[in-house]
């Protein structure tokens, strides 16, 4: 398997956080998502005065990687203070398009913090398009 190439990830997930738009709750994600063919898509966080309609960096992410014609993700990068994992919800939508992946942690304090895990670790028993 070809390694992952984790720095440009990270440096993705870097940039792109730079340009979160959380003004209520100062919490910044970047998210970087890798397709199999290799290419490199990012999302930050997208919050709206409503509160509810906020979007999470990794959605986006997964959002632009879909616009641009690419389904299958093999690895996603998130940056966040303190290096958190997804949310449930993002967990579901990531799932949708690599079940497998690996899931790179980085935390934005100290980029050198980086952990890493799959998605079948965060969300055991996925629900999937196998069930319908
Ligand atoms: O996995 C997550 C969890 C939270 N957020 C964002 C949503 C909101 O803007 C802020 C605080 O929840 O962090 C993400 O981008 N990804």
């Amino acid at each position: 398997m070809t390694p992952l190439p984790v720095e440009t990830l990270r440096s993705a997930a870097l940039a792109v956080r730079t340009h979160a738009h959380a003004p209520y709750s100062k919490f910044q994600v970047g998210a970087a998502v890798l397709t199999s063919g290799g290419e490199i898509f990012a999302g930050c966080n997208v919050e709206n005065a409503s509160y509810g309609l906020t979007i999470c960096a990794e959605r986006v992410a997964v959002g632009a990687a879909v616009a641009a014609g690419h389904k299958q993700i093999v690895a996603v990068a998130v940056v966040s203070s303190g290096g958190h994992s997804p949310c449930g919800a993002c967990r579901q939508v990531l799932s949708e398009f690599g079940p497998a992946m690996e899931v790179i942690l980085i935390d934005a304090d100290d980029p050198t913090k980086t952990r890493t895990t799959t998605l079948a670790a965060l969300l055991p028993e996925q629900f999937s398009s196998g069930a319908l």
